[in-house]
């Protein structure tokens, strides 16, 4: 794990999306189309304000949430709403998004075809993921119904999520389709978050399920 401090949380903001803009541009110089995986929740925002200035062959940008809350996209809680507000919009307007949200009522009952659309996008080129206090990534939460499915290293590519600190019922790709990113970076502000962070290090991801994703990560931290 590499972490990187920043000074304040627009520094970080900048200099994350444009270290995350030259990874997308190197790997759409090697391939065709080129996948970006990306949380929701409050922390992004920012960092997705910043790429949106950037230019680049948004036109072969595949976009895709980390996890959604099963919720419509007129919730405030939506993250599919999040991203096609601030992320898929300027010069990443025409990027397309993969979705990870149907209309459904439980999210078990797309699993299927949100699964088979997201196959040939992998595996993910470019990986920005959150954290929680609870050491959650992505919807994978500690005392989660299907945590330990989605730690497997035979894990299906999606999973439904059921736990008490996540609300709403989730759907999340799972620990071993994030680990095969090829480039993975994780966002955390806040002491708290630190400490929780470097406490995980030394947990295993059924406890702390950010501690799956740590050792190829590169960490971005501001107070
Ligand atoms: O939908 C979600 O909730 C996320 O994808 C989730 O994994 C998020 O990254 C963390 O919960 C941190 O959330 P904050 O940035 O709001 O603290």
């Amino acid at each position: 794990m590499e972490f990187k401090e920043y000074p304040d949380r627009d520094l970080l903001a900048l200099n994350l999306a444009d270290t995350l803009a030259s990874e997308l541009g190197a790997a759409l110089r090697h391939d065709d189309r080129v996948t970006f995986c990306v949380p929701g929740g409050t922390t992004p925002g920012p960092i997705f304000d910043a790429l949106t200035a950037v230019t680049l062959d948004w036109d072969r940008v595949d976009v895709v949430l980390n996890d959604e809350r099963w919720v419509p996209e007129s919730s405030p809680r939506s993250n599919t709403a999040l991203l096609r507000k601030r992320l898929l919009t300027g010069h990443a307007a025409s990027a397309t998004m993969l979705p990870l949200h149907t209309e459904t009522e439980e999210p078990d009952l797309a699993l299927d075809a949100l699964s088979e659309g997201l196959r040939p996008h992998l595996p993910i080129n470019v990986l920005l993921l959150g954290m929680g206090t609870d050491a959650h990534t992505a919807s994978l939460f500690p005392g989660a119904d299907r945590l330990a499915e989605a730690l497997a290293p035979d894990a299906p590519i999606l999973l439904p999520m059921r736990a008490e600190g996540a609300g709403e019922p989730r759907i999340t790709i799972t620990a071993r389709y994030l680990k095969g990113a090829l480039s993975t970076h994780v966002v955390i502000m806040g002491d708290e978050k630190r400490r929780v962070l470097e406490e995980a290090q030394g947990k295993k991801p059924e406890e702390a399920p950010i501690a799956a994703v740590l050792p190829n990560a590169v960490v971005h931290w501001a107070p």
